[in-house]
């Protein structure tokens, strides 16, 4: 214990945190709660209940939803634990990362990595007592290919984003074989559709937070690429890509009219955040690209299921 006063600046050179000798038990709730990133987890739980929603048979079974998005939870979790156990010397080199509980100090990290196996597992357990086998061994690649293939090649090449969206682009296929669901197309296209949103909105942010990656030695594309409007490139190129791949469900009958339009719509106005980011690589522009990453996500599933379900029609 080397002191109890824990000063985020202090501990950036990785291993000297401090662990302070007494906290209320709220503070280590907050820190356990932010260790499970949970934004981003509220996005990937909202993924799942969307395949879940389109991939049942069409009797709600309102338990098993539960059960899958507790089980899921736990594991998107563990998996946000370990990936900051790895990482708590990066992320103690980066402004946006630096006062997390493990580079802060708050929370020991033999704590966050016991959180993070004991999540996972516990979650993967849960999926296969309480919802099905299919589903917890896709759950337990999810977690596995986030902790051992993503986050370590984070630190080697720029693949790491199109390996680390495949673990990402997993949750509605989650869903989908959690309410029964077989692995086909139409799984498939959720995949499709998650796999490709992904790169226009990590782009935003890589491109944002650029000088922190490169700080902490992490190859992401605008951390390592000097020729302008790279980023830009690759958010265009898969935004454009996904335009098409997002009106497939309407013509494979997943959904109808109602959610060809929201896809249109929304596809269209991300696609043309990322050209406006491409021709002005800016702050400004990032941060539009990224706010219209957030908002495509939720319309288009919200779309989807509404009109599957005969919600909106
Ligand atoms: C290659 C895949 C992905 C990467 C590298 C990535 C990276 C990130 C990072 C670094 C942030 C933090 C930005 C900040 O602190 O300001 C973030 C925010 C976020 N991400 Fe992603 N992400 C990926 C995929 C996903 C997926 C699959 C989802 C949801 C299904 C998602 C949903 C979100 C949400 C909701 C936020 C929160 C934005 C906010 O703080 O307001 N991301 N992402
Ligand atoms: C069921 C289950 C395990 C679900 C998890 C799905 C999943 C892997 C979502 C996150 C996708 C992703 C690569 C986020 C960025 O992490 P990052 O490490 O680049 O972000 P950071 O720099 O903020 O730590």
């Amino acid at each position: 214990m080397r002191s109890s006063t824990a000063q985020a600046s202090t501990y950036a050179s990785t291993e000297t945190v401090a662990i302070p000798l007494r906290r209320h038990w709220t503070d280590r709730i907050a820190d356990y709660v932010e260790i499970s990133k949970p934004r981003i987890s509220f996005f990937v739980l909202i993924s799942v209940a969307a395949g879940f929603l389109l991939g049942g048979s069409g009797e709600f079974q309102v338990w098993t939803l539960a059960n899958a998005l507790l089980g899921i939870a736990l594991v998107a979790t563990g998996s946000s634990a370990l990936n900051q156990y790895y990482e708590r010397d990066t992320d103690a080199r980066m402004e946006r990362t630096l006062s997390r509980p493990i580079p802060s100090g708050r929370l020991s990290a033999g704590e966050v990595l016991t959180m993070g196996l004991v999540s996972g597992i516990v979650g993967c357990v849960y999926l296969a007592l309480f919802v099905n086998l299919l589903t917890a061994a896709l759950a337990a690649a999810t977690y596995l290919a986030y902790t051992l293939i993503y986050t370590p090649l984070k630190r080697i090449s720029t693949v790491n984003t199109a390996v680390g969206a495949v673990p990402g682009a997993l949750p509605p296929v989650l869903g989908w074989t959690a309410a029964g669901g077989s692995l086909d197309f139409n799984a498939f296209m959720m995949f499709s559709i998650l796999y490709l949103w992904q790169f226009p909105h990590f782009m935003a942010i890589a491109w944002l937070y650029r000088d922190d990656y490169r700080r902490a030695g992490l190859k992401m594309i605008p951390a390592v690429e000097d020729r302008k409007q790279v980023t830009g490139f690759v958010a265009v190129g898969y935004a454009l890509a996904l335009l098409p791949v997002s009106l497939l469900p309407g013509q494979m009958g997943l959904a109808g009219d109602i959610y060809f339009v929201v896809a249109l719509v929304f596809g269209v106005i991300y696609l043309w955040t990322a050209v406006r980011f491409c021709k002005t690589e800016s702050v400004r522009t990032a941060r539009q690209l990224l706010l219209a990453s957030l908002a495509y996500l939720p319309a288009v599933w919200l779309a989807m299921v509404g009109e599957h379900l005969h919600l909106l029609n």
